[in-house]
């Protein structure tokens, strides 16, 4: 309808946006109208002295049908269809409504997006616009005026990511609860136990899945709760337990700082070489083979592809704090140096890296500075890495580990505290960097972290 009130599927400068189920409930409420008064015509010609009364009642009868049909026809929409339906609701008003500033600059005429909103958990939805009739990039642009345009019982929610599918068809926003505190507070090391072996918990809403993602970057200055969200991570894993294909929970220091103190923890030697952990990451490459080879007899026995949660296998995890200071202690490459060099070590890093997620091996690493150039991280591994975390983060430093197209719909002005960090993982939910806060933990840490290694590696009785 130009220039009315019935704009639905195309842009009308002199229109206003009602959204199909208001149409549907409009028409639905004007039979049922007319339904009433055919009904009052008929009650009032009780003679029926013009001998309309059976045509009437007639039109009465189609009226009413009309109007339950519509009614119950935008009942999904409104009742059904839920909280999803509710912000594509305000969404569309936004952009498609003339008299909110038309963001995205549609012309006269033109065919409007499709606008799609699903929950994926109590705080979380995905809201997701096709590129009809304007750009991925536009598109792109428009997360704070998302973020604007939820009001009323969502009005707490902002989109805090937009990524654009592979195809550039469509972008897809991550509209999360802002406000709620999300974050995991525990007084033992029971509150970070994981029902399930491939599921480390992060916060409330959040775990780290490790069926489909890989090895673990950490980054941030110091002091920003690097190492405390690492034992987080650990203190989950160590409560698995060993299995009997060799897992283990290897931490490497090679500062010599509190963590070296942890029973089980690889440091340097006495002359400040890092001939123990090169051996330690020997072994766990040659675990890391043995449980795939394992794998391979059993999907050659079974047919079927056998996974290491499948296999009676609990996760295995090398963790190398302060990466950056440890690969300045490897020698380059000399004759008769037994393979004790960087070329090695990185080699060895770089195989555990991208074939270990399928043997349940998995990586941590943790550096201070975000710099993946000289002296840092090469871009080969941190592009392996599928989990990536940033602690206390800035833009600058975000920039080195992410996309900047991923970074946009962040929220940038706010400071962040010890334990805050954007974080992003290659679980279909988290693919692009959204910020959350690493468990507090109230009890000693490190004093745990030290009894469930003696634990973990305490012989069979
Ligand atoms: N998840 C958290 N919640 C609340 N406070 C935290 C959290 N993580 C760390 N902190 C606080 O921040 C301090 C620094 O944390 P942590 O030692 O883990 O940082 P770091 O980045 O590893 O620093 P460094 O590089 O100096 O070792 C901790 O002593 C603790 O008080």
């Amino acid at each position: 309808m130009k220039g009315g009130y019935g704009i639905i599927k195309h842009y009308r400068k002199g229109g206003r946006y009602i959204s199909p189920a208001a149409c549907v409930l409009a028409a639905g409420g004007l039979f049922l109208f007319c339904t009433i008064f055919f009904k009052l015509l008929v009650y009032f010609n009780q003679p029926d002295v013009f001998g309309l009364n059976p045509l009437i009642g007639k039109f009465s009868d189609i009226s009413m049908v009309t109007a339950a049909v519509l009614f119950v026809a935008s009942y999904p929409q409104y009742v059904t269809g839920g909280e999803g339906k509710y912000i594509e609701r305000f969404v569309r008003r936004r952009l498609f409504d003339p008299r909110y500033g038309n963001p995205l600059g549609f012309r006269e005429g033109e065919l409007l997006p499709p606008v799609k909103c699903r929950k994926i958990n109590r705080t979380t939805f995905e809201l997701s616009i096709k590129a009809v009739s304007c750009t991925v990039e536009n598109l792109l642009k428009i997360a704070p005026v998302i973020s604007s345009s939820i009001s009323g019982k969502y009005k707490q929610y902002a989109a805090v990511s937009s990524e654009a599918d592979e195809a550039f068809n469509s972008v897809t926003y991550r509209i999360e609860d802002v406000m709620i505190d999300k974050s995991l507070t525990v007084d033992s090391v029971e509150g970070l136990k994981s029902p399930d072996k491939t599921k480390i918990p992060i916060d409330t809403e959040t775990f780290i899945d490790l069926k489909t993602s890989g090895s673990i970057l950490v980054a941030g200055k110091t002091r920003s709760g690097k190492t405390t969200g690492i034992i987080a991570i650990l203190l989950a894993v160590l409560q698995f337990w060993r299995d009997r294909h060799g897992s283990n929970v290897i931490i490497i220091d090679p500062k010599q700082a509190e963590l070296s103190r942890i029973p089980h923890a690889v440091t340097v030697n006495s002359n400040g070489g890092a001939e123990p952990i090169m051996e330690k990451m020997k072994e766990f490459e040659a675990t890391m083979k043995t449980r795939q080879e394992v794998l391979n007899r059993l999907s050659e026995e079974t047919g079927n592809a056998v996974k290491w949660w499948d296999a009676d296998m609990n996760p295995s995890f090398l963790f190398i704090d302060e990466y950056v200071a440890l690969k300045s202690l490897f020698p380059k490459p000399a004759k008769g140096d037994g393979g004790y060099n960087l070329t090695s070590f990185e080699g060895s890093l770089k195989r555990i890296i991208t074939m270990g997620a399928s043997a349940g091996c998995f990586v941590i690493i943790s550096i201070a500075e975000a710099s993946v150039e000289e002296g840092g991280l090469p871009s080969m591994l941190k592009s392996a890495m599928t989990t990536k975390i940033l602690f206390k983060p800035t833009v600058e430093e975000a920039r080195l580990i992410w996309n900047s197209e991923r970074l946009k719909a962040l929220n940038v002005g706010r400071t962040y505290g010890a334990g805050d960090c954007w974080f992003s993982s290659t679980d279909g939910v988290h693919d692009t960097p959204g910020c959350l806060h690493f468990p507090n933990m109230e009890f000693e840490v490190y004093a745990e972290l030290g009894r469930l290694m003696t634990e973990y590696y305490a012989p069979d009785e």
